[in-house]
Parts: C-alpha cells; sequence; structure tokens
C-alpha cells in the first residue's frame, strides 16, 4: 500500500487562457498533517476545489486512497472519506448544535432505513453526536441555537460536523480566517486534537499556526510548488524566503 492517502500527478486547471495551476505532484501522506502555503492568488482555494470536486482539472491525476477521483462529484468523494469544511456555510444558523450535528451524523447513513434499523441508528446516532459535541468541547452549548454563538464557536461546530462521517483525510480552508489571537490559538488546538490519526490537509496565512500545526508544508506559487519540507526546511529554504521576500515566513 503507499504512503500516500491523497496524490496529485501533473495537476493543471485553466480559467480560459490563464493557466493558474500549473503542473502540481504533491503526496499527502497517511496521517500527515500538511499545510499548503503561498502568497496572494497563488492558487490555493483553486487546488482546494479541483481535490475535492468542486472543479474539474484540465489535466493530471488525483488519487485518493488508492483510487482515481479527478472529475467526479464532490458527493462522491466525500463518501470515500475525503471531508471538506466550507466556512461558515455548512452551519444552519436556525438550529440548535446539537440538531446540527445531529443531521451532520445522520448524513452519510441516509435517511431511507427500515423501522427496525431506525431504532439501532437512532441510539448509534445519538452516541455519535454526543462525543462529537464532547471533542469539539461544545456539550454546554448543545441546545444554544447555533447562528447566536460566536464565530470560533461556530467554527468548532463546523469542524465537528466535517468529522461526522468518520474521514480519512481533512481539508481545512483559512480556519482561523477572522478570528482574534486568542480564538486562533484555541481553534489551532482543537484542530491538532481532533485530526490525531487522520491526515489534514490545511490552507492558512497564519504562519504561526501552520508551523506549529504542520508536519510538512508546501509552498504554491504561480500554481506550482516551490518547496515541501518541514516546517525548519521550509523557514530556511532560499526560494521561500525570495518568495515571501523574508517578511511573512520569519514570522
Ligand atoms: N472560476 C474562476 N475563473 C477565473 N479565474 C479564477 C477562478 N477562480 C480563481 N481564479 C483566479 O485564479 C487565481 C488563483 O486564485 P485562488 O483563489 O485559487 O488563489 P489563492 O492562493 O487561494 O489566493 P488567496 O490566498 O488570496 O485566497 C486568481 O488570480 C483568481 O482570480
Amino acid at each position: 500500500m503507499s504512503d500516500a492517502i491523497l496524490s496529485l500527478r501533473g495537476l493543471r486547471k485553466s480559467f480560459g487562457p490563464t493557466e493558474i495551476i500549473r503542473g502540481v505532484d504533491l503526496d499527502i501522506l497517511h496521517g500527515e498533517r500538511h499545510a499548503v502555503i503561498g502568497p496572494n492568488g497563488a492558487g490555493k482555494s483553486t487546488l482546494f476545489h479541483l481535490i475535492s470536486g468542486q472543479l474539474k482539472p484540465s489535466a493530471g491525476r488525483i488519487t485518493f486512497d488508492g483510487q482515481p477521483i479527478a472529475g467526479r462529484s464532490p458527493q462522491a468523494i466525500n463518501h470515500l472519506g475525503l471531508a471538506r469544511s466550507f466556512q461558515i456555510t455548512n452551519i444552519f444558523p436556525k438550529l440548535t448544535v446539537h440538531e446540527n450535528l445531529r443531521l451532520a451524523v445522520m448524513r452519510p447513513r441516509g435517511l431511507q432505513y427500515t423501522f427496525w434499523r431506525f431504532i439501532d441508528r437512532d441510539a448509534e446516532t445519538r452516541r455519535q453526536t454526543e462525543r462529537l459535541l464532547e471533542l469539539v468541547r461544545l456539550q454546554r452549548r448543545a441546545s444554544t441555537l447555533a447562528g447566536e454563538m460566536s464565530y470560533s464557536e461556530q467554527r468548532s461546530l463546523e469542524i465537528a460536523m466535517t468529522l461526522a462521517c468518520d474521514p480519512k483525510l481533512i481539508l481545512l480552508d483559512e480556519p482561523m480566517a477572522g478570528m482574534n489571537n486568542e480564538e486562533t490559538a484555541y481553534t489551532a488546538g482543537l484542530i491538532r486534537e481532533v485530526t490525531k490519526g487522520r491526515a489534514l490537509l490545511i490552507v492558512e496565512h497564519d504562519m504561526e499556526v501552520v508551523f506549529s500545526l504542520s508536519d510538512r508544508v508546501t509552498v504554491l506559487v504561480y500554481g506550482q510548488p516551490i518547496a515541501t519540507g518541514s516546517p525548519d526546511e521550509i523557514r530556511n529554504n532560499a526560494a521561500v524566503k525570495e518568495a515571501y521576500l523574508g517578511e511573512e515566513v520569519a514570522a
């Protein structure tokens, strides 16, 4: 079996005449936390859209858990165990935290089942929902309307919903965006905890978070990876320093 849960080979994406992803080869290993960083407009979000199925590649291969997934639907890819968190938009603000999580737990099981199975699964759904509430420390907020919680609490709920399908790989796109220092530290700790034993691919602008959370970091510049390595290797990489003009990575 390959060490990689996700492999990208010769991945390309053009919008009209403009090539945004220009030949990406990348392996995300089983259980590793891997960050993608790069200047604004480097193509990080586009890369995520390609992996999660929102966009179809112009060329190249994407292999997830041994299966080719390039061009498959987001639902089909999700079903294979790849979960992507989409900011707050996944949350139903007028439902409670518990109801939101319960829906997320039920979704991958499907809603059509017989009465007898319903009884069994209902107990299992309850167990799973409680477990996730505990994992993201939201038990005391269980009956609060999701839309009434703070931004970082909503992110915690969102992360719990991402975990509901027991994914092998989680994609997080700028999870700390809009957070203050305290919320960022809290959410980084939470992400570290809940991704134990799973692979994580994260795009994040906060370099402190990136370097403390990641096993490896890939730097994307103009749609191509210019370096992949440990946080120390990336910090000391000359090409990376040049791409960032010595500013952000030194932070
Ligand atoms: N659907 C699209 N059609 C045309 N151009 C697009 C489309 N999506 C993205 N782009 C262009 O692709 C480039 C890369 O965008 P992308 O959002 O992937 O970068 P990014 O690295 O995530 O940037 P940021 O760090 O600012 O979020 C940008 O120049 C953007 O305008």
